[in-house]
């Protein structure tokens, strides 16, 4: 018995309407300037060595994914997957000064950047296009059903309709509005070890089950396919024993639906050129998966990034709010704290590891490979270093303040309780991603990919308020609350 249905052989109505919000569009209705120029761009960014495989997290462990990726997107645009934060590539944008390594990158970032306003433009026309199927659907029914209702309010009905529809596409315009590209690379014959597909039996999968996160909800994903036909390797007989319902040789997108093997799976077999969109809630009600072919293959997938938190003006934000809390007499240059008080405490010691822990350890962990593209992220990634060392010093500040004896003891533990989880915590991340940093999957890669732990200094470093391993500190404080008078000095 069959376990999936291929796509076009998914005729029963019921196997459609779960799969509805999938949408496909063939290659033949794509401008032919657009395949152009985006296979002729993601084959210079493959040349270029842009592409590289993710160390990511799942579960707590290390995993490095079998496709490369390159994000692409609106600068300063981050896109956090896998506890992993990319980082865009720029695509060329007005008021952006952008120097790209090559103009062909230059050029095959402006290929993905028309690619992307393509793709909006075609999820908008389908999502309206079923809305519209959907109100006369429902004036319809409600014509029929209530034949009586006042005749003399048509002009209040109609405004009210427009209203709502233009509301509908505002809404529907923000969910469309990609502004990150995630690109992804992959050369089966170079990969030998590429995981079964568990539940369906539909082969080899270049990417496993899973939702896509980080998206503004219900959004569009839209997806392009471009499989490098011109090379076609013989097919590897085992291999082709092992998937009987789908032709091994193609690349497939793989569709379940959420919490269930039960209903049959679908795999939707791509040709070079093609298009797929995962529309509204798509993304909430069922997995997707990658399913391999024998040729290498490129994708490009569009999303809509929810970036409330990730963007470079949203850090900066931050950082000019935690600075605020900071003070330099003009004549002797000595730094001070403003205020004591607890919010702004928390408020500072919270900036400081989110600058750390989601932007620059973040970013260094992924070496310098944003650099071969482009070297757009090193001029922001030093500010923001230069601010998370203002508030290395405003803790430091903080912990002498503690260390002073006047203060009412019931005050100092308030501040002492406010602090010490924060430490606790930077303590903790700096261990997890200096291991991180050096584990045997780290050194396997390529040297100009290879994590670097940063910021690291020595002990013997004086330009540093802190140092590096705050055990010191913490049970510092720790003591503070254990003391009956709280002024134990060590
Ligand atoms: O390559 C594709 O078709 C989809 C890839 C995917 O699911 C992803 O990158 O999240
Ligand atoms: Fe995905």
């Amino acid at each position: 018995m069959k376990r999936f249905s291929k796509y076009d052989t998914a005729k029963e109505s019921k196997s459609k309407a779960k799969y509805s919000k999938l949408y496909l569009q063939r290659a033949s209705c794509v401008p032919q300037e657009i395949h152009q120029n985006v296979q002729q761009g993601l084959t210079v960014l493959q040349d270029c060595k842009c592409f590289s495989q993710d160390l990511v997290q799942i579960k707590g462990k290390d995993v490095l994914t079998s496709v490369c990726r390159l994000l692409i997107g609106d600068p300063g645009c981050t896109y956090r997957y896998l506890d992993t934060r990319l980082f865009t590539i720029p695509w060329p944008s007005h008021g952006v000064e952008v120097k790209y390594n090559s103009d062909e990158i230059g050029k095959a970032c402006q290929a993905i950047k028309d690619l992307n306003e393509y793709l909006h433009v075609e999820a908008m026309k389908i999502l309206l296009d079923r809305c519209s199927a959907d109100v006369e659907e429902i004036g319809f029914e409600a014509k029929t059903a209530t034949s009586t209702v006042v005749k003399n309010s048509g002009y209040m009905e109609d405004r009210t309709y427009h209203n709502k529809q233009s509301n509908n596409r505002t809404v529907l315009k923000d969910r469309t509005s990609f502004n990150v590209a995630l690109l992804n690379y992959l050369d089966p014959s170079r990969m030998k070890f590429l995981k079964e597909e568990p539940y369906f039996g539909m082969g080899k999968m270049a990417v496993s089950w899973h939702y896509d996160e980080n998206l503004v909800e219900r959004s569009t994903v839209a997806v392009y396919n471009y499989s490098c036909d011109d090379l076609i390797p013989t097919v590897d007989e085992s291999n082709k024993m092992s998937i009987k319902d789908r032709d091994p040789a193609l690349w497939h997108v793989g569709i379940k639906v959420a919490w269930d093997i039960a209903t049959p799976g679908l795999a939707l077999p791509l040709e070079s050129g093609d298009c797929y969109f995962m529309l509204d809630d798509f993304n909430m009600t069922h997995q997707h998966c990658v399913l391999s072919g024998i040729q290498p293959r490129f994708s490009s997938t569009h999303r809509v990034a929810e970036c409330s938190s990730g963007t470079l003006d949203y850090i900066f934000g931050r950082c000019d709010v935690a600075m605020k809390n900071l003070r330099k007499d003009p004549l002797s240059g000595i730094s001070s704290l403003v205020s004591l008080e607890l919010v702004y405490v928390r408020q500072t010691e919270e900036i400081h590891n989110e600058v750390e822990f989601e932007w620059l350890r973040q970013f260094w962990f992924q070496g310098k490979r944003s650099a071969k593209a482009s070297n757009w992220w090193f001029g922001p990634m030093i500010l923001l270093e230069n601010s998370w060392r203002e508030m290395e010093q405003m803790t430091k500040i903080l912990l002498s303040e503690i260390n002073k004896a006047e203060w009412p003891l019931e005050r100092k533990h308030q501040v002492v309780r406010c602090l010490l989880p924060f430490l606790e915590e930077r303590q903790e991340l700096r261990k997890s991603w200096m291991a991180r940093c050096q584990s045997r999957l780290a050194n396997s890669l390529p040297v100009d990919e290879q994590p670097e732990c940063r910021p690291y200094w020595g002990n013997e470093d004086l330009d540093m308020p802190l140092s590096f391993d705050l055990e010191e500190n913490i049970s510092f404080l720790r003591n503070q609350l254990m003391s009956a008078d709280g002024d134990i000095k060590s």
